[in-house]
């Protein structure tokens, strides 16, 4: 029998082991969520000697998010379709498993890669959220399910979890996401031990022909325009990544996402701030009562989710100490905020924006006119991929510094004013899954260039200290030390340690494939450990890839003279771009719209990079090909969560999808 590993963990050893760093007991280490470890058995000085302690196989064949969960000496990790692996931290043996049997069909029901980004543990249990929107609490020591609950209010609607839960004043908070295709969000509360429902908080008000829930829904109800039906398309607001928590104030914070659908011109017509899109909210965890709210973005238009990690942490500002919240959200500014309420402090650009100039002293963004055209295109920068997104930021209050990857990928967004809810219309960008956007993706190239960088940025002088080109978008969340160390994986297969003070790199490996997660740090045994969690994935990652490797989902461990072998990489098949299947010139045009609300959103561009965990189909092979049309329409690939398409597409519009497929690799082909 062996011992509950998570007994001892609650809130007061979340408290206290922000003092000792041994454990890493939630997601973003403490409540303040600020990935800075006080452990100094790694520094600058030694971190060139770590070596591998272990690594174990997570079995997950598609992006992997999670930033590994280390208490009592097991390590808890979840993969891709929200399974969840109890790793024995010594040994780096599998001690369980938890499979919450995702429908595979549930696949299409989320943007963004069937990924899951953690578990919440308290009081010798588990919590995972699963894609499909249940809560789980599992036994910690062996796995077993204690308790289930749906948090889902209407399985009509596209509803999806991918973020940590995390469990703040004795209860498991967990949001959801959805706002491409359709939801309004909110965040429900459960009582830790028995599962009881204890509150539940919209982050966007309701059909205005009901009572809105309460005062917070009151208000924000003004500043929305009802021509625009927006409780048809949901509103949005899901907020399906950060929290954090203040136990001295007795205030829990959260980032609410953006618009449903995005253009803000369909679901409010006349305008409007749109509250609580693109805020930081705080709540009350006793009761889920609103306190104040920060809107960063008002009337999203762009996809800018305020749902990127934010940190809380103690700044002398102009001299005074102020405990505020910063963050760095989607939209590309940097901001301070007093999180005692809500009062904006500063907020800089860290990136190129065009959508906005800066911030006025009231808090408010000085828009570029042109950033809503009624009718016409914008290259909004950044775009909806983010300034950066959900990958983990960290801030090391010895430096002073806060360490985050930055990216930038193209877009423009055309306005589509014969946009109708649940159209599934050529063109629509995932439409045929349910997306609603109101917009036409790269209708018009977009001149801008990608690219990826990590930024230390000084959040009292709002300006970057140091920062070092990755080459490319979409590189891991960041974990810093107290022996001075920022450690990141890249999208290139590496993974790399800092010095935290000027960004010079100290050590680094190859893990076999891009890391999109944060890494974390404990202590066993009077030793320090580094683990991160591999799988190439995520928005961007599902259909593009900067390694030529496909590793399998995998846990790495590090710590001092570490001996044990890396694992072999697995390379991705090369395959020469398919040619010689025969195709009507002439179905090209109408491929186009028909591969852009079918297949664009998982397969990407054919022929223009060999593709990430959803195969490019330039590269596929004739077989495939030719039997194309029977493939999707049978739901050939249901298993590896691909839909069905029969009843949306038929065999004469295969064709033409392939005429486009095959016409686009003839365009790229190397002559
Ligand atoms: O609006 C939403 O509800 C929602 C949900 C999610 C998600 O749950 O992963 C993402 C996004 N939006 C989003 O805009 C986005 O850029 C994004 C990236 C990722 C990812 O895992 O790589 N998820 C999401
Ligand atoms: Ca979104």
């Amino acid at each position: 029998q062996r011992q509950n590993p998570a007994a001892g963990i609650d809130q007061q050893h979340i408290i206290a082991n922000a003092a000792t760093g041994r454990d890493w007991p939630s997601y973003g280490l403490n409540f303040s969520e600020n990935r800075f470890s006080p452990l100094r058995g790694l520094t600058t000085d030694n971190v060139s000697k770590l070596g591998l302690a272990w690594s174990t196989d997570l079995g997950s064949k598609r992006g992997v998010q999670a930033t590994p969960v280390v208490v009592g000496g097991v390590m808890y990790v979840t993969a891709s379709w929200s399974v969840v692996h109890a790793i024995d931290a010594r040994s780096g043996r599998t001690l369980w498993t938890f499979d919450p049997q995702v429908p595979r069909a549930h696949g299409e029901k989320g943007c963004c890669d069937v990924v899951n980004r953690g578990v919440a543990v308290h009081r010798g249990k588990v919590y995972v959220a699963s894609y499909d929107g249940r809560l789980f609490a599992l036994d910690a020591a062996t796995g077993a399910k204690l308790w289930e609950k749906d948090t889902i209010l209407d399985r009509a609607r596209p509803y999806t979890i991918t973020g940590a839960p995390r469990v703040f004043a004795g209860k498991v908070v967990i949001g959801n996401g959805g706002a491409e295709y359709g939801v309004r969000g909110y965040l429900t509360a459960y009582d830790a031990e028995s599962g009881e429902q204890k509150w539940r908080w919209f982050s966007v008000p309701g059909d205005p022909a009901k009572p809105p829930e309460d005062e917070s829904m009151a208000r924000a109800m003004k500043t929305w325009d009802p021509a625009g039906r927006w409780w048809e398309a949901g509103g949005g607001g899901t907020m399906w990544d950060t929290m954090s928590y203040d136990p001295e104030l007795n205030l829990m914070y959260v980032g609410t996402g953006n618009g449903s659908p995005w253009n803000r011109n369909l679901r409010s017509p006349s305008g409007g701030d749109n509250l609580y899109l693109g805020s930081i909210v705080a709540l009350n965890p006793e009761t889920g009562q609103y306190v104040w709210h920060y809107q960063e973005t008002p009337g999203d238009n762009w996809d800018y989710t305020s749902t990127q990690p934010m940190i809380l942490a103690d700044l002398t500002i102009e001299g005074k100490p102020r405990k505020v919240v910063m963050h760095a959200p989607k939209n590309g500014f940097f901001f301070v905020i007093d999180r005692t309420n809500g009062q904006f402090i500063s907020a800089r650009p860290f990136t190129e924006t065009t959508w906005a100039s800066g911030y006025d002293s009231e808090g408010r963004p000085m828009e570029n006119p042109a950033a809503r055209p009624v009718n016409g295109t914008f290259e909004a920068i950044p775009t909806a991929y983010g300034a950066r997104n959900w990958h983990p930021v960290s801030f090391n209050p010895q430096t002073g510094l806060a360490y985050m990857p930055v990216h930038g990928v193209p877009l423009s967004l055309t306005s589509d004013p014969a946009w109708r809810m649940n159209a599934n219309v050529p063109g629509g960008f995932q439409s045929a899954s349910g997306w609603n956007l109101g917009f036409l993706l790269n209708a018009e190239q977009p001149k801008a260039k990608p690219f990826g960088r990590l930024v230390a940025w000084d959040p009292v002088r709002q300006q970057e200290a140091w920062s070092r080109d990755l080459g490319g978008p979409w590189n891991g969340g960041t974990l810093t030390t107290a022996g001075n160390l920022v450690f990141q994986g890249t999208a290139d297969g590496r993974f790399l340690a800092y010095d935290a003070r000027d960004g010079k790199p100290l050590w680094e490996v190859p893990v076999g494939s891009g890391v999109v997660a944060a890494p974390s740090t404990w202590e066993l045994d009077g030793q320090q450990y580094v683990s991160v969690a591999v799988g190439w994935g995520g928005v961007y990652g599902i259909v593009q890839r900067a390694t030529d490797r496909v590793s399998p989902g995998r846990v790495y461990t590090f710590r001092l003279g570490g001996t044990a072998a890396m694992p072999a990489a697995v390379r991705a098949e090369a395959r020469p771009l398919i040619g010689g299947v025969a195709y009507r010139k002439e179905d090209v045009e109408a491929g186009t719209g028909l591969y852009v609300a079918n297949c664009a959103g998982c397969h990407g561009t054919p022929g223009v990079n060999s593709g990430g965990n959803v195969p490019n189909l330039g590269y596929t092979t004739r077989e495939t090909m030719e039997a194309l049309p029977k493939l999707v329409l049978d739901g050939a690939f249901a298993e590896q969560g691909m839909p069905r398409f029969d009843g949306r597409l038929d065999e004469a519009k295969l064709l033409q999808i392939r005429a486009f497929i095959l016409g686009t690799v003839d365009s790229v082909r190397p002559r």
